[in-house]
Parts: structure tokens; sequence; C-alpha cells
């Protein structure tokens, strides 16, 4: 790697920014009292997407009026354990659709396997008609389907502006390192310079564009992943975990990026243990549990349904599902008969 495409000061020396210089005048304490103060979006594509998904079903497999990403008979098997075993899932164009699930469910090998980054046993997707299943991850990318990736150590010795760059540059995820190797200032990487500061200065971020990705905080190495992927101009953009590790005072901010997202006419689809979060911002859930979907349908909805009760708290009886009416007495009656029989 050439040196000087690394900042000359390793990023450990340099103090941790905080999450205060980017945005936010109010500190909520917690992520909750932080959702409390954010409303539902109601903005043109939020409302139609509520408009169009009331005719959906809420059942598992049911078929969207307009899909965007279409998964038949998803199989992976780790030795004799089958981590995903998707039956029928249709994922609805121009959504905001959270996958969740309990530990272990099987979530981030679909979506491994729907990005290219895993090979499944058996089975098929489509992205807008086109078959993915044995393509690439730098051609499902190509194809419009972007997926944000953690930060890796690699990329946290780079500048936030040399991140954008290279997410231009068709290459996804850990393999953008490799591309350190191609001249960095060609005139196509002067207009991709151009459209980074564009995206990051959405993202609140052009004042950092020559700090080290290493020193931003959780929040914002987040909204650099969403940046990040933004560079490709994807049509379907896949949200690993956005708020893992994100700082209460960000998280207004992030979730209103991912509605934006929605607004500006992408797709989206993320996996996240937040079930505030999925709350306050999903359009349609997807539950699985033990490798299989368990339950589709809007967030209220779905957060109430049994098989979802049953795979969260079930195994989990402290787990927070976001809605204090799941709680009810007759739940967790249940719920602690069950556990004295065991
Ligand atoms: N490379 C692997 N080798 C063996 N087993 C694996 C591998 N990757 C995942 N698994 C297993 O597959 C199952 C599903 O894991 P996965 O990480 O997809 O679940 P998840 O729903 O994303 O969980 P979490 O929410 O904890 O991240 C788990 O039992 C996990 O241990």
């Amino acid at each position: 790697m050439p040196d000087e495409t690394l900042p000359e000061t390793p990023p450990e020396t340099l103090p941790e920014t905080t999450e205060n210089d980017v945005t936010e005048v109010t500190e909520p304490e917690s992520t909750v009292e932080a959702l409390e103060s954010v409303e539902r979006s109601d903005s043109a594509a939020a409302k139609a997407a509520e408009h169009v998904l009331a005719t959906v079903e809420p059942t598992v497999g049911v078929s969207k009026p307009d899909t965007i990403l279409v998964a038949d008979g998803v199989q992976r098997r780790f030795g004799g354990m089958t981590a995903v075993d998707v039956d029928h899932l249709e994922v609805q164009r121009g959504v905001i659709t959270a996958l969740i699930g309990p530990n272990g469910a099987g979530k981030t090998t679909f979506f491994n396997l729907l990005t290219g980054f895993d090979k499944p046993n058996q089975g098929s997707w489509s992205f807008e008609g086109k078959s993915l299943a044995g393509i690439s991850a730098a051609k499902v990318a190509r194809n419009g389907m972007v997926r944000t990736f953690q930060l890796t150590k690699a990329l946290s010795r780079l500048t936030v502006l040399q991140n954008m760059q290279l997410a231009a540059m068709d290459n996804p995820g850990e393999n953008l390192f490799a591309s350190l190797v191609k001249p960095l200032w060609s005139g196509t990487e002067k207009r991709n310079a151009e459209k980074a500061l564009e995206i990051l200065s959405r993202f609140k971020l052009d004042a950092k564009k020559d700090d080290f990705a290493g020193s931003l905080s959780g929040g914002q190495r987040k909204l650099l992943e969403m940046a990040r992927a933004l560079m490709t101009d994807p049509t379907m953009i896949m949200l690993d975990e956005p708020m893992a590790g994100v700082n209460p005072a960000l998280v207004q901010s992030l979730l209103g990026h991912i509605q934006a997202l929605r607004d500006d006419g992408m797709t989206v689809l993320f996996v996240e243990h937040d079930m505030h979060a999925v709350r306050h911002i999903s359009d349609w859930v997807v539950v699985m549990a033990e490798g299989r979907i368990v339950a589709e349908g809007p967030p209220a909805a779905v957060m109430q349904d049994q098989a979802v009760v049953d795979a969260y708290l079930g195994a989990h009886h402290d787990t927070d599902l976001g809605d204090d009416s799941l709680l009810d007495p007759a739940v967790l009656a249940r719920l602690e008969a069950e556990e004295e029989k065991r």
C-alpha cells in the first residue's frame, strides 16, 4: 500500500470526537428517551408505504404489490445445524423493512446470502427480477443492492473522505482496502470527491472529512457507513444493525437519515436488535427464529404476534420488544408457568 494514502498520524493517537461535535443540542440519557421524541415520519413516502402495505395480509411469505427482492427456498447449513431455512420472502419496493429475531435466528447469515457474501446450500433469490444466486458481492452491489459494513480496522486508518472515495470504486466491503493500490486522484476520483462531500454534508460529517474514520464516535461511524453506501447510488440499501453502539444523542438523527433514504425513493432492509427503533421507523417487519421466518407484518401488529412473543420472550423474559403492552399479566403468567415446567 502506498504511504501517501495513509494519514501520517495513526488514529489511536487522536482524541476521540464526541457525539456533540456533530449534531444534537438536547442530550437524551437513553435510547428510549431519545425515541420518545421521535415521531413516525409523516412524509409522502411514509404515507404511501403505509397505504400500500395496509392492503397486504400480515402472513409469512405473503405476496407484495411491488416486489423488489424475492427469496425462495434459501437454506444455509453449518455442519448439522440449519442456520437459514427461508421458504419464501418478498420485499416491497420503496419501504423500510426490518429483519428482527432473537440471537442466532439467522438474520446475519440470511443478509450475507442475499448480498453475495456467503453461499447457500440451496435456494434462489432475485432482485429487480434478476436472479442473484451465485452472483458475487461486487456484482450484487453493481446491480443496485448495497449493504453497509462495519468500519474495519483498516478503514479506520483512512480519513472520512478517503473512505467515501473508496466506496465509489466498485469495491464493496472488505475488498475496499485492496483498491488502495489504484491511483486515487484521477478525474473520476475528483468527481467522486465532490459527490462524497455532498453526501457527507447531508450527514453533517463534512467538517470531519479529513479526520481519521477511527476517531469518529459510534454514531458517527454508523452515519459514515450509510454515507459510504450511498456513493454507489443504490436502489436498495441493506443496513446491518444501524443502531448498534450508537449514543442516544445520535439516535434521532440516525433514524431520521434512515427514513430519508426511503423518502428519497430507496428501499431499505435492516437488521436491528433495538425494538424501539424498529417500531419507530419500519413500515414492515419480518421476524426470524431458528432460521425460519415466523411472522411478518406492520410493526405494531407483528410485535403482538404470538409467534414473535414466543420467539423473544420465551427465551428472554426481560427482552424489551418496544411495547409494554406485550408484558401484560397473561403473557407473563404463561411464560412463568412454562419456565417452571423446565
Ligand atoms: N460461519 C459459521 N459457522 C458455523 N456456524 C455459524 C456460522 N455463522 C453463523 N453460524 C450459526 O448460525 C446461526 C445463525 O447465526 P446468525 O449470526 O446468522 O444469527 P443472527 O440472527 O444474526 O444472530 P445475532 O442477532 O446474534 O447476530 C447461529 O447458531 C450461529 O452460531
